[in-house]
């Protein structure tokens, strides 16, 4: 489903990072742990395309990321591929379910009420539909994240440290409902994270150093 091979990135001034090659099959579900600044952030980017490859390559269901133009890529990533940031872009004005909203007619998909409401349920999110962003505490806005990762019902999902700004109880309510998402729709898992909590949850997975 998805491998790279010989990846590396170089910042304007910094070092290179290289990755350890990947190979993971359609529906795994897969760590990447490794300790602050070691380049998870960069990693997932890559991946989604955020970044573009500088050396080596990223392949998705068949596609080298590095033969799509800018433009292809903003699509393939829409209908592939649903990221969770580890700092969350948000409107303050806009309410949870006008982002969700949003997150769907940005992917071209149909605007659906109810598909938003049976996923906020789990989230214990619910009752926050109406509110607006601004009024949310931030283990909420992690959820909200969560939420618009999945709407659009991405078959690779790229989660950047999602449980990290979370309790214990709420980092096993969003990793449980990652893999219930995950399982349920035979979507492959990709977490990238230096919360050791999760390792006991996820056997398959990679420490980067
Ligand atoms: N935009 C940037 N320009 C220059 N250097 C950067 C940039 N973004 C990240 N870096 C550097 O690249 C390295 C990897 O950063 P990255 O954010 O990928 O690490 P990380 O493992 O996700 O860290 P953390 O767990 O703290 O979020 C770090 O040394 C960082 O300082």
């Amino acid at each position: 489903m998805l491998t790279t091979h010989q990846l590396s990135y170089q910042y304007t001034k910094g070092n290179t990072i290289a990755f350890p090659d990947l190979s993971i099959v359609e529906g795994e579900h897969f760590l990447i742990l490794g300790q602050s600044g070691c380049g998870k952030t960069t990693l997932l980017h890559l991946l989604s395309g955020l970044l573009r490859t500088q050396k080596g390559a990223i392949t998705i269901d068949g596609t080298n990321l590095s033969e799509l133009s800018s433009k292809s890529l903003d699509t393939f990533r829409g209908q592939y591929i649903g990221v969770i940031f580890q700092k969350p872009h948000f409107v303050k004005s806009l309410s949870v379910e006008e982002h969700l909203l949003t997150a769907q007619y940005l992917a071209q998909k149909p605007q659906d009420r109810q598909k938003i409401k049976s996923l906020l349920a789990p989230l214990n999110l619910l009752s926050k539909k109406d509110k607006k962003i601004s009024q949310l505490s931030e283990g909420e806005k992690q959820r909200v994240s969560v939420a618009m990762a999945l709407v659009n019902e991405p078959k690779l999902i790229l989660a950047d440290e999602p449980t990290a700004s979370l309790d214990d109880y709420h980092a096993q309510e969003v990793a449980d409902m990652l893999e219930e998402y995950a399982s349920k729709a035979n979507a492959t898992l990709i977490i990238v994270t230096h919360d050791q909590r999760l390792k006991k949850q996820f056997p398959k997975y990679l420490e980067l150093s």
